[in-house]
């Protein structure tokens, strides 16, 4: 005689079982498991985030960390090649977020929807010898899509642009968003986090510190000269030789050229970028949530120079950028740098508005 509920039960795996192909990861379109005979259907609170480029070097171990991240209840990971392998992968960790796979540009609107917050690494890395800028002309094009997709589908999230030139990408996205009618400079910010990652660290380095205890605003652009640290504006405050400030200054500007040069050809920071642009998107959803006094360095539209951008500390909350705060008492060290900067920018701004205004 079969036991009470057990027909229920066998019936349940016989349904699921019929439906589950363990080979497919949760792809959109494919028969996977169907989510209403499942009984781990997420729903955790939490944030809605999407990767663009998830299956590159940077896009995998960054969503591999936002899994791990507590205050993400949906995970979308979207890329023009390899999603369903690296959505397979990431999908059987044991974390509360909810992973799910998009490929293509077909799929793109899907896996934008819903969103609160968008991270953009998609794009070609440089080689030994190209600059920031020689990648424009590849890039440009991709972000400027998937920022019209963003303007269709969740005109309303938070962008965190990784892909390079950063200097010029954002402008272009901010030129897209005022396109479609849905620019909100609140909610788009260029990543900068990897400059003052690598501040942080070579100056505990030179300080003798714990790098965790060091803060150095890095403020400017994300290339070269435009990179300008602020030492005499770190924290705990401290002081430098010359010849240090000199090796620190070259040191950060360049730290992506010596990542460059050591991976010989097989492109740039990934695993410090990912840890970086993780630090900085879990800052903005703590922003979104509402927690006071969330402050990172990010390059934004921006009234703190006569450029229309510049990355500079920014307090992150419910709307995206609440502050953006001055640049403060400069030394006359970074007062040469700050105009080196601000000559390098204003062309890579340029660049990237004429390209998207075409
Ligand atoms: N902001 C920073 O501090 C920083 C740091 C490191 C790298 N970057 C930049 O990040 C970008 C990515 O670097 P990476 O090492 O991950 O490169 P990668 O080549 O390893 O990965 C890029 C990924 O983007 C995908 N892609 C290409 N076109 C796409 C499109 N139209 N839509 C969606 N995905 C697309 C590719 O398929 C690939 O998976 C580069 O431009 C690099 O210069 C920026
Ligand atoms: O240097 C690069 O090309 C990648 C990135 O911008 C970096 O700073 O590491």
């Amino acid at each position: 005689m079969q036991q009470q509920g057990e027909g229920d039960a066998s019936q349940r795996i016989a349904r699921i079982s019929a439906h589950l192909n363990p080979h497919k990861p949760q792809m959109e379109g494919s028969c996977n498991l169907e989510t209403e005979n499942c009984r781990a259907k997420g729903g955790a609170p939490g944030f809605k985030v999407a990767i663009l480029g998830a299956a590159g070097g940077i896009g995998q171990p960054l969503s591999l960390l936002m899994k791990m991240n507590p205050l993400v209840s949906v995970l979308h990971l979207y890329d023009v090649a390899n999603t369903p392998g690296v959505t397979s992968d990431i999908s059987h960790m044991d974390t509360s977020a909810v992973v799910r796979g998009f490929l293509g540009p077909q799929q793109l609107e899907n896996a934008l929807t819903g969103m609160d917050l968008i991270i953009i690494p998609a794009g070609v890395p440089r080689k030994p010898g190209m600059t920031r800028d020689d990648l424009f002309n590849i890039n440009a094009g991709i972000v400027k899509t998937l920022c019209e997709g963003i303007a269709k589908s969740c005109p309303k999230a938070i962008v965190n642009i990784i892909s390079n030139p950063v200097n010029s990408t954002v402008p272009i996205a901010a030129e897209v968003f005022k396109k479609s009618g849905t620019y909100d400079p609140r909610r788009l910010l260029g990543v900068t986090m990897l400059d003052v990652v690598r501040a942080n660290t070579f100056v505990a380095e030179v300080l003798g510190l714990d790098p965790r205890e060091v803060d150095v605003p890095v403020v400017g652009g994300h290339a070269g000269v435009t990179i300008l640290p602020l030492l005499s504006q770190m924290k705990p405050p401290c002081s430098f030789t010359s010849e240090e400030t000199t090796y620190l200054t070259s040191r950060i500007q360049n730290g992506g050229t010596e990542v460059v040069e050591a991976k010989a050809g097989a492109g740039s920071a990934t695993l410090s970028m990912a840890y970086a642009a993780v630090k900085f998107a879990d800052a903005c959803l703590r922003g979104l949530r509402g927690d006071a006094d969330v402050i990172k360095c990010a390059f934004v539209p921006s009234v703190v120079t006569e450029l229309p951008f510049f990355a500079s500390k920014v307090r992150l909350g419910r709307n995206g950028i609440e502050e953006i705060y001055p640049l403060g008492l400069l030394n006359e060290f970074e007062r040469v740098g700050l105009e080196m900067a601000k000559k390098e920018l204003a062309g890579s701004i340029e660049k990237g508005i004429s390209f998207a205004m075409k």
